[in-house]
């Protein structure tokens, strides 16, 4: 490794985990529908800096942390630490890398075996290193548990007779015996009252400086982020959309999605507690079948419509969820209207019911009154519905409706604040996106 590289790069990581849906698949012999949890993340990480990873859970933080450091075999990409290809390490070359990198988990109650001491825990790495002599051994586990802010005499005692912050501080304890140079934070603090959160931050802020360590932070709590990083990656369902300097990332967000997360954080500021969020409306869809193009449109508030069309963001919305429905052939067809008189579910409604067909399931489908232009497209959409013909009624309002952001999966990019969205592509130019976020 020369001067100015990364010590630890990653370079388009996958890691889906293959298992059979059910017991009828597999009587069935139907292909496994991987789960991926890592779908194609690139990043780098500089010797001494801490960069954050944030995310709603389930976005594969931490299947992106464990594959880095070989907790989880990969699926695809490559990993360099120190310039070596991390997944190709073997024999004595192996057994450095894993002293080099460590992880520190988020559950102090899990991760520490109860029958143990806490100097045994402390002290396992180094025997299973062969770190020193016996005394050595125990010298350098008294002397970790001070720095981390415990006490020597404290090395018999087990983890029950611990607070959830004082175990929190054995696992750091434990993840620098070895005298690592890049640790994985799994939500650190995630399992601890707020009160000790900022305790152990602080703590891990110090080390840093003390041993010359490189953290990756695994966080969904964008505040512990802030409090930390140096750089952050934003993921959202196994893709980095955004990634840049912390500062650059909380005051100018690029991507609607890293944008959401801010605005869903409480702050302390009447003013902006009042104002009106954007929230993040929904869950993250499964990694099973991610949405098609930018995997965040299906939440995202400001969804591209096509160049030709002139249509407020809620109507458009609207207009894609209900094609959605009817593409997912998710729209109950029986009773329709208010006298239950159209079951349209066995083949559609004959010719003469299909007008009133057509206005019932507007009623039922639509919330907001539609412009007559939009009107006019969705009424024959519908009306092919009620005639029972759904790839007709999907077909016309895919035409009319369909985004860059269904179509196109977004890249990344290069630079120094890299964002994956189509607002800030060639699209930009034509929509009222980024440069009216003020
Ligand atoms: N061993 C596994 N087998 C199958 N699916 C898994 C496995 N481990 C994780 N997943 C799935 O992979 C996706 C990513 O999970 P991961 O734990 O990496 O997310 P995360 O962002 O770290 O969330 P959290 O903070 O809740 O842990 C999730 O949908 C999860 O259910």
């Amino acid at each position: 490794m020369s001067a100015g590289d990364p010590l630890v790069r990653v370079d388009d990581l996958r890691k889906y985990f293959w298992e059979h849906d059910s017991l009828l698949d597999r009587l069935f012999g139907d292909e496994p529908v991987p789960v991926r949890a890592v779908d194609g993340v690139s990043f780098e990480i500089h010797e001494g800096e801490t960069l954050g990873l944030v995310g709603e859970s389930g976005c594969g933080k931490s299947t992106a942390g464990e594959t880095m450091v070989r907790l989880q075999e990969p699926t695809d990409g490559r990993v360099e630490f120190d310039g070596e290809p991390v997944f190709a390490l073997e024999g004595d070359a192996l057994d450095a890398f894993r002293r080099a990198v460590q992880i520190v988990f988020q559950d102090p109650f899990s991760s520490l075996d109860p029958r143990m001491t806490v100097g045994d825990i402390v002290r396992e790495p180094l025997d299973v290193h062969g770190v020193g002599t016996e005394e050595e051994r125990r010298d350098r586990v008294r002397g970790l548990l001070e720095r981390v802010g415990l006490s020597a005499d404290q090395f018999d005692r087990y983890p029950h007779e611990f607070s959830g912050g004082q175990r929190q501080r054995i696992g750091i304890a434990r993840a620098l015996a070895v005298e690592p140079e890049f640790v994985v934070l799994d939500e650190p603090t995630s399992a601890l009252d707020v009160s000790v959160q900022a305790q152990v931050l602080n703590l891990l802020d110090d080390l840093q400086d003390e041993f010359d360590l490189t953290y990756l932070l695994i966080s969904h709590d964008l505040s512990v982020i802030r409090h930390v990083c140096d750089r952050v990656a934003v993921m959202y369902l196994g893709e980095i959309v955004e990634i840049g300097p912390v500062d650059e990332l909380f005051g100018a967000p690029k991507h609607p999605y890293t944008r959401a997360l801010l605005e869903s954080v409480p702050r302390a500021s009447t003013d902006e507690r009042e104002r009106d969020r954007e929230t993040l409306a929904g869950d993250v869809p499964s990694p099973r079948d991610p949405p098609s193009g930018c995997r965040f449109r299906t939440r995202c508030p400001m969804v591209i419509p096509p160049e030709t069309l002139d249509i407020e963001q809620e109507t458009y919305r609207e207009l894609m969820t209900l094609r959605e429905r009817i593409e997912r052939r998710d729209v109950s067809l029986e009773a329709v209207g208010t006298d239950e008189r159209l079951d349209i579910a066995g083949g559609g409604a004959s010719d003469e019911d299909v007008p009133a067909a057509t206005e019932a399931l507007k009623n039922r489908l639509l919330e907001t009154e539609l412009p007559p232009r939009h009107e006019a497209v969705v009424d024959e959409a519908l009306a092919e519905l009620a005639a029972g013909d759904w790839a007709a009624a999907a077909d016309r309002l895919r035409a009319e409706y369909e985004s860059v952001c269904e179509r196109e999966a977004p890249d990344l990019g290069d630079g120094s604040h890299p964002v994956a969205c189509h607002l800030h592509g060639a699209a930009a130019e034509r929509t009222d996106g980024p440069s009216s976020w003020t």
